[in-house]
């Protein structure tokens, strides 16, 4: 991943189309925190919740569209 164009104190929401165990979205919050960005909150269509990505996200609030289960899988 690579940053460029973030000013110190800019608010940032994050975005990706899927979160499964966070480590995409911590990367990404760690990297644009890092560049002085402030993270209001994260964004994603698909959430697998069994995963429990959202637990590592240090409480940051995340909005989803969909909350895919397992049980989804064969549907
Ligand atoms: O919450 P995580 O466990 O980090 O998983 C979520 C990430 O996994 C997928 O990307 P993937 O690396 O599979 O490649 P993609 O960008 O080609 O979809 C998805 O697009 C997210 O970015
Ligand atoms: N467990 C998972 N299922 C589907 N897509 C994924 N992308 C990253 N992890 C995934």
């Amino acid at each position: 991943m690579h940053v460029r164009g973030v000013e110190h104190g800019e608010r940032a929401l994050v975005v990706d189309d899927l979160i499964a165990t966070g480590g995409t979205l911590c990367a990404a919050m760690d990297l644009l925190e890092r560049e002085g960005a402030e993270i209001v909150e994260c964004a994603c269509v698909i959430e697998l919740p069994e995963l429990k990505g959202r637990e590592r996200l240090n409480g940051k609030s995340l909005y989803v569209l969909i909350e895919c289960f397992e049980s989804c899988d064969s549907q």
